[in-house]
């Protein structure tokens, strides 16, 4: 049975939560609690948690909760991550965690409209559902996930509409980086305004 989301973002399908050290991208090495909520149909053929697509596999659970989690640990950050997280209005969670003082950081395709209080977003375009146009101003760091060559152009057209201040960062696809990565290390070195991020998270063998 499919569940009844209220559209208040007073509820959530959270499908996992850990506190970790963020992976990827700009904030690499900086402890944080990862809220992941359930629910995507971008329809990555390569994403690396597909058991996170269907919505109703995961519990609805109190944003206050949630919340309340994650101001147990020490590292007054949180990555909300999915799934794709801008399904939902993220409005009452992240105000409710920087009322606690903790920062909030989000990992999202930009498929659906921006919600939320955001001290850092990540946007990590896909080809299989775009990024809304208008959030495009709005991102801190642009993530691009490389599959194959074509991805560098698109990496590129996404440059191109982000703000001057953004950084950017070529990822290689994890199940393709032997062939990609060596790619990457010749694009970023032939076009410096790119960064390459790796997930360092799975040679650290932590979630
Ligand atoms: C699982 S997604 C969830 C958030 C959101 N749906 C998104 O795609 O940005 C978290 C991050 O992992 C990246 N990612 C997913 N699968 C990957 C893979 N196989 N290799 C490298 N990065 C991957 C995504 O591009 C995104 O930056
Ligand atoms: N450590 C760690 N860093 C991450 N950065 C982005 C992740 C994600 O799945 O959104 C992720 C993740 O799953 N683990
Ligand atoms: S948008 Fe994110 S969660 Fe959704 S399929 Fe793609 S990588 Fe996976
Ligand atoms: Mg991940």
């Amino acid at each position: 049975m499919k569940q009844d989301i209220p559209e208040d973002g007073t509820l959530l399908p959270l499908m996992e939560e850990f506190y970790t050290i963020q992976g990827e991208g700009f904030n690499t090495g900086k402890a944080a609690y990862f809220i992941r909520l359930g629910g995507c149909d971008v329809g990555c053929h390569w994403c690396d948690v597909k058991e996170s697509w269907d919505a109703d596999m995961h519990p609805l659970t109190p944003a206050d909760v949630i919340v309340e989690n994650a101001d147990q640990f020490p590292g007054k950050a949180v990555v909300i991550t999915g799934g794709e997280p801008l399904i939902y209005n993220l409005d009452y969670l992240t105000n409710k965690l920087k009322e606690r003082g903790i920062l909030t950081f989000i990992e999202t395709s930009g498929a659906y409209p921006l919600s939320g209080n955001w001290d850092w977003i990540c946007l990590s375009p896909k080809k299989f559902k775009a990024p809304r146009p208008d959030i495009t101003p709005f991102a801190h760091e642009l993530k691009v996930i490389v599959f194959n060559k074509s991805d560098f152009k698109w990496a590129e057209e996404y440059a191109a509409m982000v703000s001057p201040t953004c950084k950017l960062y070529l990822q290689p696809e994890w199940s393709k980086s032997k062939e990609i990565t060596p790619l990457i290390i010749d694009y970023v070195m032939a076009n410096p305004k790119w960064e390459i991020s790796l997930q360092t998270h799975k040679f650290l063998n932590i979630p």
